[in-house]
């Protein structure tokens, strides 16, 4: 089976391990097709982190089955074929943009720092555009700066899947539409299958080939929407009015609180 290929089945989520907590997560079924740009978009609370964490091995569901290219979750992160990009970057004040970059591979090499991992670290900083920041620590960066660090800290890794957890939801406007064309780009460049969790509605229509809308208590999926909107996409899409027929139709699926 193609390796990039994500199967859930039937998944269930309680926390707490009852059988009478309230579930987190029903009977959720999704698949992902090998170098997809899938969104999981949804109100706060509605279980996007949890499923994302559930896809990436950190969580056991209650119920269900996973499939990353016919393994378990956990055995695909032991293969490295999976990368995740947490909400906040999480940089080591410490370590320089390069260092914080080469850091998760090098403790999942093993090996230590090694020019092989250097040169991993120095493409992904490429990748995400700051060759030319690779020495500037944390504080030095903006906070689009640092996001793409993270971004380039999971790229390094060289996953075959990433698994982005809302990563520019603490960006201004400006800087998260930058984000977007970059992201986007790196997608076409890589061929990466992408999970990205967000709750607004413009960034999913402006990524993703499919976008999975949840509903929350519990979570679930409620609709699935295929955007054929034309690639490359660049900041005019905004103003199509397909694009606009997108996000109308989105936005009448979700509860009052998401946001565009
Ligand atoms: N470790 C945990 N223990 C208990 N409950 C949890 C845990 N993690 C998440 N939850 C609960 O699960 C529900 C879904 O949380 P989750 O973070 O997955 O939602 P979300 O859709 O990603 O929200 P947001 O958009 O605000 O990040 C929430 O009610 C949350 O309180």
């Amino acid at each position: 089976m193609e390796s990039r290929f994500i199967s859930a089945h039937g998944i269930g989520m309680r926390f707490g391990g009852t059988s009478t907590a309230q579930p987190v997560l029903e009977a959720l079924d999704l698949t992902v097709a090998p170098g997809a740009f899938v969104t999981l978009l949804g109100p706060s609370g509605c279980g996007k982190s949890t499923l994302l964490k559930i896809l990436g091995g950190l969580l056991e569901p209650t119920d269900g089955e996973i499939s990353i290219g016919g393994r378990p979750p956990s055995e695909a992160v032991d293969r490295r074929q999976i990368g995740l990009v947490p909400q906040r970057p999480a940089l080591l004040p410490w370590k320089t943009a390069l260092q914080n970059t080469c850091v998760l591979r090098d403790v999942a090499t093993g090996k230590g720092r090694s020019a092989e991992s250097l040169r991993a670290a120095e493409n992904a900083l490429a990748l995400v555009g700051l060759q030319d920041a690779a020495d500037k620590l944390p504080h030095q960066l903006s906070g689009g700066m640092a996001q793409r660090v993270s971004i380039a800290r999971a790229l390094a890794m060289d996953p075959e899947i990433l698994l982005m957890d809302e990563p520019f939801g603490a960006l201004d406007a400006i800087t998260r539409d930058e984000m977007n064309e970059k992201l986007a780009e790196i997608w076409a460049q890589t061929g990466k299958t992408i999970v990205f969790v967000t709750h607004a509605i413009g960034e999913a229509v402006f990524l993703s080939d499919t976008v999975h809308v949840m509903g929350a208590d519990p979570g679930r999926l409620v609709k699935t929407l295929d955007i054929a909107l034309p690639r490359p996409r660049d900041r005019d899409v905004f103003d199509d009015p397909v694009f606009t027929d997108y996000t109308s139709r989105l936005r009448d699926l979700l509860e009052p609180k998401a946001t565009v």
